[in-house]
């Protein structure tokens, strides 16, 4: 495990500039537009080195173009986006594709190539961005495989024959292959069951304890808020409403938040019972 924590990060741009407890993501300002329509509205946020952020919001509201906007997939129309203390706009195209190698992401949707096995989807970061012979891939595949509770043999196997939990595993094992810093996870307990998705919470913390990720989360599932998340940013038309642990959020007057917090589903799943009584 040593080895192949040392091949990839020999390969990747040495510095670590943001030390633990700093924010190694800053988006200040940030406005996104589609046509006439303004999704974020001046939004700010920061995300500390070694967190596990939370990122909720009404559905439509713009959190996964925000995810887009901090990996530099959407056009901004004013404000900044610094990820690891360095601006991505002034970034020339080779400078952007080593800061690309130190994030690994899992979108909400399409999680794997159904054309490729699951070691051609390990392994299709690794093609991409390092210079590796094969056999280190497949051994890094593996060990990236047992990092997410999964055997070898799954390698082999296509993405039709796994059931949802093993797609997110081997998704999340994708999303490890470059031995990133931070983890953007898009809705990632989405469509598994309460079980499953208690299970991938655990898998997250772990790895974030283990590796010291930071992670950036966005989430509608309130027991991932509740269980895993450091801090909880909440957004409403187009900016951030609320931040902080989940205490902030359960004292909060804003009443989306409030609502969301505290509504029927909160007390459903046996969150914000003070409120309910
Ligand atoms: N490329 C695009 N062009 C035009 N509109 C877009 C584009 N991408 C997103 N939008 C619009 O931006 C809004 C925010 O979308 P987004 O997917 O960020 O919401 P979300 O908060 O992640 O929602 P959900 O929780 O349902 O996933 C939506 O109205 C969406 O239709």
């Amino acid at each position: 495990m040593q080895a192949e924590g040392e091949t990839t990060r020999n390969g990747s741009t040495a510095g670590r500039e943001v030390a633990p407890g700093e924010p190694i993501i800053r988006v200040r300002d940030v406005v996104v537009g589609f046509g006439d329509r303004i999704i974020l509205n001046g939004l700010s946020l920061d995300v500390i080195r070694g967190e596990i952020l939370g990122f909720v919001g009404a559905s439509g509201g713009g959190k996964s173009v925000l995810t887009r906007t901090i990996l530099g997939l959407v056009p901004k129309r004013s404000g900044t986006v610094e990820v690891f203390g360095q601006d991505l706009d002034t970034l020339s195209y080779a400078e952007r594709r080593q800061l690309e190698r130190r994030w690994g992401v899992l979108f909400q949707q399409g999680a794997l190539f159904s054309s490729l096995s699951v070691r051609q989807n390990i392994q299709f970061p690794m093609r991409e961005y390092l210079d590796l012979s094969p056999a280190l891939m497949d051994e890094l595949t593996i060990a990236k495989l047992e990092m997410v509770g999964l055997a070898p043999d799954v390698a082999e196997k296509a993405p039709s024959e796994l059931s949802g939990g093993m797609i997110k595993r081997v998704a999340l094992a994708r999303a490890l292959a470059l031995d990133p810093e931070i983890l953007f996870l898009d809705e990632p307990t989405s469509g598994l069951d309460p079980i499953g998705a208690g299970e991938f919470d655990d898998l997250i913390a772990t790895l974030q304890q283990t590796l010291g990720l930071t992670v950036f989360m966005v989430t509608h599932d309130l027991d991932s808020l509740h269980t895993v998340c450091d801090r909880i940013a909440a957004l409403g038309e187009g900016k951030i409403i609320a931040v902080g642990p989940i205490e902030t959020m359960l004292a909060s007057k804003h009443p989306w938040v409030s609502a969301y917090f505290h509504g029927k589903r909160a007390r459903a799943a046996g969150f914000g019972q003070e409120e309910a009584r």
